[in-house]
């Protein structure tokens, strides 16, 4: 009945109609996939305990995101975004994604580029640390540096007296003065006279060390000058120790003959102990050998962005007690009970009595680290981590609270451009294998912009627990779904028997004149680098399965190059 009453013109109508709906239906499909291949799944529950079951994640929840993000840092937000520069293209700054090949594991190229780890050349002599750093993702091509690529200069004489000559006297680019030759002005007590002159072989390691620094690594591992520092700080006669203001924790700054610096954290803790369960994590001691193990591991990740540090026995007596001229120290030194010279210092955090750092009777393990340039030739910026804990007993953080958290962040500055989201994603992983929940803040050389690599500096606490691993370490990871695929491809082969994280580990930090007291990572600590290596690469795995995107291609034409290559 209604069939016959229906005439023509009712029939096109919903003919119309249903064309209309169609279409909208078909635009609300593609809106959603588009929506879907931006945005990462992420956990459901808002509780920071959630991110300890999130590894593998099944959940589909999409959430809405925030409109408004406050800038982790007020200088953050401000600071202008340089042009990108195609010099750097191999290294980082291009956004590529190669179809569907990436979504699951390894492809046939990545395959061929990590190799299997079976053909670790045990045969040939070589350790499984030699080994490694052959490896050709340990070689990657790397386009010639441009002067400003530098953070430090030697001026030349020219330099100089181009600078006499102008008018303003403005030289924008921070130098190293060291004309023909570079004589200090006061000749104070130990210091040696200096004798530089602009030929590097005339600079002590320490300087050839700043003079190293690029906009892209804190030092070239394969510059025989690292280990020539790490020697340095190791045996040079201290001339000085005095605390180092900044920080919480009590840490020395020791001078040496020729000018150089190193910051001292002591040992406080034995090398197995574990942090008590009950301290939460801004609570934690700073350990010297997590300093030390924190530059091994991040070296062998690829990163080179901690400065080097090496394990001393000093004497607390001769080297401490008898040269400060820092009464605020020296006033804190006593001999405890069983005849131990021991001091505590001034600080915040376990400066007092009841937390000594003691000497056996006189011989004290401590880490050295390198000290960067001074701020005034060399100014540093800090930046708030987006992914900061919040410092409290009772409260959580934002990123703690809302599972769409790296949306915004995506959409902010610095972390909308270039390489710095990824940055912070490789300082996750680092921060997730040792175990560090202490990186509030990072920094990176002012000179350099935006458009640089950030420094891994305070890993103090890592290390801190081997029975335990801390999820939410990894949160910036698992909420962003995005990694560099240089660290992943590093990370996978780190994961193969061959190469296993724990094999190089132990092998670079034998190197550490430390190693002969006893080795400075325990056994379960090694093997928790392990378990974490397998957590992150299973987070990978998990983001690939859920989202678009996930990898940040940053070895583009690298891929061609190595095709061509015979095998
Ligand atoms: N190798 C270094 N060279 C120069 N400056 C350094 C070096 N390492 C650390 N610093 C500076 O010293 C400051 C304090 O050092 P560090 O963070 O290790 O101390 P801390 O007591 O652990 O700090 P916090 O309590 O904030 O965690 C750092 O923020 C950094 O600016
Ligand atoms: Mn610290």
């Amino acid at each position: 009945m209604v069939r016959k009453n229906l005439g023509r013109p009712t029939c096109s109508i919903y003919l119309g109609l249903a064309c209309v709906s169609l279409t909208l239906h078909l635009l609300l499909a593609l809106f959603c996939l588009s929506v879907l291949q931006t945005a990462c799944v992420l956990p459901a529950s808002s509780s920071s305990s959630s991110f300890s079951s999130i590894i593998p994640r099944t959940d589909t929840h999409r959430h809405q995101s925030v409109s408004s993000f406050s800038s982790s840092d007020a200088s953050s937000s401000s600071h202008k975004l340089p042009t990108s520069n195609e010099r750097h293209k191999l290294n980082a700054n291009t956004l590529h994604h190669k179809g569907k090949d990436w979504l699951n594991g390894p492809t046939e190229t990545e395959k061929k580029l990590i190799g299997t780890g079976k053909e670790f050349p045990k045969g040939k002599g070589l350790s499984v640390l030699e080994a490694l750093f052959n490896h050709p993702l340990y070689n990657l091509p790397h386009p010639e540096l441009q002067e400003d690529d530098w953070l430090l200069r030697v001026k030349t004489d020219e330099d100089a007296t181009d600078k006499e000559s102008r008018e303003d006297g403005g030289e924008e680019e921070v130098a190293v003065s060291a004309n023909s030759q570079w004589q200090s002005a006061s000749q104070e007590e130990g210091y040696e006279r200096v004798t530089w002159t602009s030929d590097a072989e005339t600079h002590p390691p320490w300087l050839r060390f700043h003079l190293g620094i690029s906009r892209w690594e804190l030092y070239n591992r394969k510059d025989p000058n690292v280990p020539q520092l790490t020697h340095y700080l190791a045996t040079q006669r201290v001339l000085s120790a005095v605390q180092k203001t900044g920080g919480t924790q009590l840490k020395l700054l020791l001078s040496f003959p020729n000018h150089g610096q190193a910051l001292l954290k002591p040992m406080k803790q034995s090398r197995d102990a574990e942090t008590d369960v009950n301290l939460f994590y801004f609570s934690d001691f700073e350990r010297h050998n997590a300093e030390i193990a924190a530059f091994h591991l991040d070296r062998i990740l690829g990163f080179n962005r901690i400065p080097p540090v090496v394990g001393r026995l000093i004497n607390v007596t001769t080297e401490i007690k008898e040269i400060t001229t820092d009464r605020r120290l020296s006033r804190t030194f006593f001999t405890s009970p069983v005849g131990n010279v021991c001091f505590y210092g001034q600080c915040e955090y376990y400066c007092s009595t009841e937390h000594p750092v003691c000497g056996q009777p006189h011989a004290l393990e401590v880490s050295l680290a390198a000290m960067l340039p001074d701020l005034a030739l060399a100014p540093r910026r800090s930046w708030r981590s987006p992914w900061r804990r919040s410092y409290s007993r009772t409260k959580l953080a934002q990123w703690q609270k809302e599972p769409a958290y790296c949306d915004k962040v995506k959409q902010t500055p610095p972390y909308n451009h270039g390489t710095r989201l990824v940055d912070l994603i490789d300082m996750a992983v680092l921060d997730f294998l040792m175990s560090n929940m202490d990186r509030h803040h990072y920094e990176t050389f002012e000179k350099f912009g935006n458009e640089t690599f950030l420094l891994h500096l305070d890993n103090g606490r890592a290390f801190g627990r081997h029975s335990r691993d801390e999820p939410s370490i990894l949160v910036p990871l698992l909420q962003c779904c995005r990694i560099r695929r240089s660290t992943l491809l590093r990370l996978r082969l780190l994961s193969l028997p061959g190469f296993r994280l724990s094999d190089v580990m132990r092998k670079s930090l034998a190197r550490d004149p430390l190693a002969g007291a006893a080795p400075l990572l325990s056994e379960p600590h090694l093997a928790a680098l392990d378990r974490r290596l397998a957590t992150v690469l299973q987070a990978v795995h998990t983001c690939q399965d859920q989202c678009g995107d996930v990898v940040y291609n940053d070895l583009e034409g690298y891929d061609e190059k190595h095709d061509q290559q015979p095998d």
